[in-house]
């Protein structure tokens, strides 16, 4: 069943230069302006989550990747080469990630990034993990998760600087139904004029990180099947992204959302043990999450990228509460439906990653500071990244994009 396309987003017009005069101020319900995002992240945050997700503390992500619906019959959409992960060698991973040592030692000793299967950005092992790192908690419910991670059984472990997010070639009905059914289902119209603040934030950490998916989409796109040629896809970005000032800024909005989770969850994060088994990478690991957390130049600049503190003033604020962390947990649940393996893999990592944010920020019972999973941490710092990548493709590509009229994208960014 196809579903048609979903509420249409506002077109920014490109005669006027309306949409540049509103994304030149502070991003909508933050509290930084666009000028602020696009330096910090450039020059000082974007440096650090680059260093951070290569450690090998963080270049592993724990999932159950096979696809078992719980919605509907998936129907295998994705046949591409690119859809589908491979697996690692075994010996790869650090000891503490595991609970039997291998062969090796387990130790992530020189870095080769060539897969069993000559596939070498789709490399995954799946050694299992029973054990989870001290001072880490384990099998802790997060309430806004649908966390089957935690079944150990068939859980993989992916090396995700192997698996870029990027063109997979999954389209069609497949994907057109995950979408339709997160929107449709499970957060609230836009336009909705009655709708809470908190909805509103949902729809929007929606629809940002749907703008992020396209943008590493558009990114990295595979120009010539033939000749495999890869490359930045301009009029993808422009049609997917860029022509929709809404985008845009929910792009920006998730970037500070998660941000300020991150920011917020310092001491916690500071006080974590990245524990892999190398002393000079896990110190290394641990002083770049400290200058992520504790940046000066971030608190000086954007000291509160958003402010939590305004919502949940609403007299049915725990109701509510409930209401969307159900939604969000169905979202969370259908990742299970993305007909494509690695597609899959980012969408859950991001969801995940997003879950954690919620929880940090708008979980009233969260201690404070929160107790985290491993896997929620390694989510919540990819995903950042993520999201921190597509502010600079952003900006980098959008020049890129043939002026449709006197309209020049490129503007849009540099301020
Ligand atoms: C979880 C997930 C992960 C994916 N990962 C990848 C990947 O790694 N690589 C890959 O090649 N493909 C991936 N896909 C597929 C990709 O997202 C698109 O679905 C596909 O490329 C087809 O794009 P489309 O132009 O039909 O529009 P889609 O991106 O499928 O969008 C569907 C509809 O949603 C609305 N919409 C689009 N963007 C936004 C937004 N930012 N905010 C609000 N509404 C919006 C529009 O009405 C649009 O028609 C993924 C899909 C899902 C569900």
């Amino acid at each position: 069943r196809f579903f048609p396309p979903l509420f249409p987003s506002s077109r920014s017009s490109f005669s006027s230069c309306h949409c540049l005069d509103k994304l030149s101020g502070v991003v909508e319900d933050c509290c930084c302006d666009y000028t602020t995002v696009n330096s910090l992240n450039r020059e000082v945050l974007h440096p650090i989550l680059q260093r951070l997700v290569r450690t090998p503390f963080f270049r592993y992500f724990k999932a159950k990747l096979w696809c078992d619906c719980p919605f509907w019959p998936e129907d295998g959409m994705c046949r591409l080469r690119d859809c589908s992960v491979c697996e690692c060698p075994e010996g790869e991973f650090p000891e503490n990630f595991k609970g039997i040592i291998s062969p090796s030692g387990g130790r992530l000793s020189s870095y080769d990034p060539v897969c069993q299967e000559g596939k070498p950005q789709a490399l995954v092992d799946r050694t299992l993990d029973p054990k989870a790192f001290r001072g880490w908690a384990a099998n802790r419910d997060n309430p806004w998760t649908h966390d089957d991670e935690r079944e150990e059984g068939d859980v993989t472990y992916v090396n995700l600087l192997l698996n870029p997010e990027r063109f997979t070639g999954y389209a069609g009905p497949s994907a057109a139904r995950i979408w339709a059914a997160i929107y449709r289902d499970n957060v609230l119209a836009p336009h909705d004029k009655l709708a809470p603040p908190e909805s509103r934030v949902l729809y929007k950490l929606i629809s940002g990180l749907h703008s992020s998916i396209s943008v590493h989409i558009a990114a990295e796109s595979l120009l010539d099947e033939s000749a495999n040629k890869w490359g930045p896809n301009v009029t993808l970005l422009h049609e997917r992204v860029l022509e929709y000032e809404d985008r845009v800024s929910n792009l920006y909005f998730t970037f500070l959302f998660v941000l300020r989770a991150v920011t917020k969850a310092a001491d916690y994060l500071i006080e974590a043990e990245y524990n892999t088994g190398n002393p000079s990478d896990d110190e290394q690991t641990a002083v770049l999450v400290q200058h992520l957390v504790r940046n000066e130049q971030l608190q000086a600049a954007c000291p509160k990228p958003f402010d939590e503190a305004k919502l949940w003033q609403g007299k049915d604020g725990a109701q509510l509460l409930l209401q969307l962390q159900k939604q969000f947990r169905n979202i969370s649940a259908i990742m299970d439906c993305v007909g494509c393996e690695k597609c899959r893999l980012w969408g859950k990592l991001q969801i995940l990653g997003l879950g954690t944010a919620l929880e940090i920020l708008f979980s009233e019972d969260s201690p404070n500071p929160p107790v985290l999973q491993r896997n929620e941490v390694i989510a919540l710092v990819n995903l950042l990244n993520r999201l921190s990548e597509s502010l600079i493709y952003l900006y980098d590509l959008a020049p890129l994009v043939e002026e449709p009229s006197t309209f020049r994208f490129g503007s849009l960014f540099r301020q």
